[in-house]
């Protein structure tokens, strides 16, 4: 999509260019939430200016200013990141946490009234309120599972984005698109996982593969690049408030086709116009002019130059500023390069087969005849026992395909997750574990099914914890589905696990950490602008209790493993050091991780790059005494 521009003392020039870039913060629009039409929210919106003449100059952070100069830090707006409206401390406490879990499954367990003022929306909804009786996990996250979210009968008014085509159309929008318009809608409504409504609106389409293929990127593009393309239509509407949010959504998504997937600016306008009429009927005229503003801008886009302008850098990625600055500071300019282009792709999809209930052979042929296209996954130089890539993404529509991940013959789960698992069980099985941060047991059923492959049983005494009830349940539930021996599923905090275990020791203890998640940002498309910098700290500030609390549950001999899906060296190398540098991590050595990546580091770690797995994090430390 673009090169990396950056040159050897760019660091230094960012440096200078943020400062630059916080300062002019100061002055135009900054830390506004999203505008979402609110109680104009019924009108389409008022257009753009009645002429053509590109963006608007100034008065927003993402476009041109007058002066050429990029604007604000979206990073630091609270356009996305606050869409949880509890007090500050009634907010879960642990980042990771409260990003991939907490929200949705709080709200799960809630009264229907949880609304979120921001969006306007009724009573949030999420897969598990769905009654189907069958569901499926991905990631550990419960998805509907097809033909269970059939298409909506026709819409009642023309103000939400429909769910597929039915019936003649007022418009030329393609299904692809309007399918993807849907699911952007739902979440912003709704403010649910991006996987979990696309797994609802688009997997279950009867679309082909191609155009299921494009709608996903659509919606996954659109979440990650959201807070850039947000200013960027602003910039290109004389009362972007007044939009409606259906009509923004469906804005948002043509700007993310002109400037981020680089499509053809007359198609592109045209299906947009399409797009929003699709929506807002009347709104035809209107669209097209803020849409050729979009194309013009793109000319100038990442409005500053990237090698010496971390916002234009960071915009240009479509990443908050400050997340591109820690990115560059943790990696490099390579890395940081590789890590961005990586997180804007489509993440591939692997699955694990679960060896207590099935062979490979047997997975792999009914996935083969779904023309899943089933390939063995390598990470780190060595294959991965039990683990394939899926080329074509999962058959979903195959009943066979279906039925197995019913009957939990397997999983969908990222390939270093696989690896963690399979380092964290060892080559010498042993007879007791604890896992903290058990969640919903996607590690449980790697751990287990790993030893059962690997040592023809399962480990005998397999303790779980979770400081959550209803993730307590739903592991209950899974392990079931999947044949699971769980010995103790207990729910409470980890960081005081005498009061859960007494004195009890475990041959090996796994602390999979509730990080920031930032090596999953692929599959959780809207983390970047719901983290905030001091998140890194307050996540590391846990760990560190986490691991004090665990060390003492270590057997003597045993090993404490700890495990992250993030890439900050506070919450992975650093996370380690400091907690051997305490009382209780004297007790620990370090033990080299067989996978080590680069042969020097005894941790195990995989970085994020395009085509490759998520980035995680392992260090096995053995208590000496
Ligand atoms: C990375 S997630 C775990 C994922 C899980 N192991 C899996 O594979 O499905 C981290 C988990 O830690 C849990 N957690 C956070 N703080 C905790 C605490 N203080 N005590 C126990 N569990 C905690 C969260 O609820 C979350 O489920």
């Amino acid at each position: 999509m673009h090169n990396d521009h950056r040159s050897h003392n760019q660091r230094r020039s960012y440096d200078r260019a943020s400062q630059g870039d916080r300062n002019a913060q100061g002055g135009a629009r900054q830390n506004r939430g999203p505008r979402t039409g609110g109680a104009r929210g019924d009108r389409d919106f008022r257009g753009p200016r009645k002429d053509d003449r590109g963006p608007r100059k100034g008065g927003f952070s993402g476009g041109p200013h007058r002066d050429g100069r990029p604007g604000a830090d979206r990073g630091s707006r609270r356009d996305f990141a606050p869409r949880d409206d509890r007090p500050r401390d009634d907010r879960p406490q642990h980042p990771r946490d409260d990003r991939r879990y907490d929200q949705r499954d709080d709200r799960a367990r809630s009264p229907r009234d949880d609304r979120s003022p921001r969006f306007g929306g009724g009573p949030r909804r999420d897969s598990r309120e769905a009654s189907h009786p069958r569901e499926i996990f991905v990631d550990g996250k419960l998805m509907a599972a097809p033909d269970q979210d059939a298409p909506r009968g026709p819409r009642s008014d023309d103000r939400g984005p429909r769910g597929g085509a039915r019936g003649p159309k007022a418009h030329r929008a393609t299904t692809a698109r309007e399918l993807a318009l849907a699911a952007i809608h739902q979440l912003r409504q709704r403010d649910a996982f991006a996987q979990d409504v696309i797994a609802k609106t688009i997997d279950t389409s009867r679309i082909s593969r191609e155009d299921r293929a494009f709608a996903t990127r659509l919606v996954l593009g659109v979440a990650s690049t959201r807070g850039t393309l947000e200013d960027i239509v602003s910039s290109c509407m004389d009362s972007p408030d007044d939009a409606a949010p259906a009509v923004r959504d469906a804005l948002c998504l043509s700007a993310y086709e002109i400037i981020f997937l680089q499509k053809s600016p007359h198609a592109a306008v045209d299906q947009g116009v399409e797009l929003v009429k699709s929506v807002a009927p009347r709104a035809g005229g209107l669209a097209n002019a803020v849409l050729r503003r979009v194309v013009r801008a793109k000319e100038s886009f990442p409005f500053g130059d990237p090698r010496t302008d971390i916002a234009a850098y960071a915009r240009l990625h479509g990443f908050p500023v400050w997340l591109a600055q820690r990115l560059l500071a943790e990696m490099g300019p390579q890395g940081a390069h590789s890590f961005m282009v990586a997180s804007n792709e489509p993440a591939p999809v692997y699955i694990a087969v679960n060896a207590v209930k099935a062979s490979d052979d047997e997975v792999v042929s009914v996935l083969a005849d779904a023309h899943g296209e089933p390939e063995p996954v390598t990470v780190a130089g060595r294959t991965v026992p039990g683990c394939y890539r899926i080329v074509s993404g999962v058959p979903l529509n195959d009943g066979r395909v279906r039925r197995m991940f019913s009957q939990g013959l397997l999983l969908v789960s990222d390939a270093t997750s696989q690896v963690v698992a399979s380092l964290v069980v060892g080559q010498e099985a042993p007879q007791s574990f604890l896992e903290i941060g058990a969640g919903r047991a996607t590690k449980t059923i790697l751990d287990q099914s790993c030893a059962y492959r690997r040592f023809g049983a399962q480990i005998p005494d397999y303790v779980t914890v979770d400081v959550h009830a209803f993730k307590t349940k739903l592991l209950q539930e899974r392990v079931q589905q999947y044949g699971i021996e769980v010995a103790e599923p207990l729910i409470g905090d980890a960081t005081d696990l005498t009061e859960l275990v007494g004195d009890r020791t475990f041959d090996r203890v796994f602390v999979d950490s509730p990080c920031t998640g930032l090596g999953t940002l692929r599959r959780h498309a809207d983390i970047r602008w719901r983290l905030r910098p001091e998140t890194i700290e307050e996540s590391a500030a846990l760990d560190a209790r986490l691991l004090a609390s665990a060390a003492p549950h270590v057997a003597p001999g045993g090993i404490l493993a700890y495990a992250t899906c993030t890439i900050t060296h506070e919450e992975n190398a650093d996370a380690v050091a400091a907690f051997l540098d305490t009382e209780a991590g004297a007790a620990f050595e370090v033990v080299p991780c067989d996978a080590s990546s680069d042969g020097r580091s005894p941790f195990f770690s995989v970085a994020l790059e395009p085509g490759g797995p998520d980035a995680h994090f392992l260090a096995l430390l053995r208590r000496k005494f």
